[in-house]
């Protein structure tokens, strides 16, 4: 089992969480606190991996992207956005990476 299997199965529970919102489960409680929590996390999560980055170790960068990521997508599910919508336009920026870089060079 790849590493990255784990994205597919975190998607997977957040949505779950949402159909039946356990009383002990931290993401269900996200989801009863609201969308500007939510946000509020994903900021929050964000400024401190640029801190560890700035400030931190290799290991604190490690951990704090994994908590950016994990609020990340209980963002997506709570807006009913799937990965694969983000990982499509990852793709399609593929085909266009450069332009602009070209363009400025003339
Ligand atoms: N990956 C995570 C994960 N990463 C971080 N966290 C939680 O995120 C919270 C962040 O802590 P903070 O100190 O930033 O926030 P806080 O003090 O709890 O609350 P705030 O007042 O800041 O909102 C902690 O409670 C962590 O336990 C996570 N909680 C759950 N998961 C995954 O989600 C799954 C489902 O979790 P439950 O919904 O709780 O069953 C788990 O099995 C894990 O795989």
């Amino acid at each position: 089992m790849k590493n990255t299997d784990v994205l597919e199965r975190l998607a997977v529970l957040m949505k779950e969480r949402k159909a039946s919102a356990p009383e002990n489960s931290y993401v269900a409680s996200l989801y009863r606190k609201g969308r500007n929590k939510i946000a509020q996390k994903v900021g929050e999560e964000a400024v401190e991996t640029a801190i560890a980055a700035v400030d931190g170790s290799h290991d604190e960068v490690i951990a704090e992207s994994a908590d950016l990521i994990f609020h990340l997508m209980v963002l997506w599910a709570d807006m009913d956005i799937r990965p694969e919508e983000v990982y499509a336009e990852l793709a399609r920026r593929e085909g266009i990476s450069g332009i602009e870089e070209k363009n400025s060079r003339g």
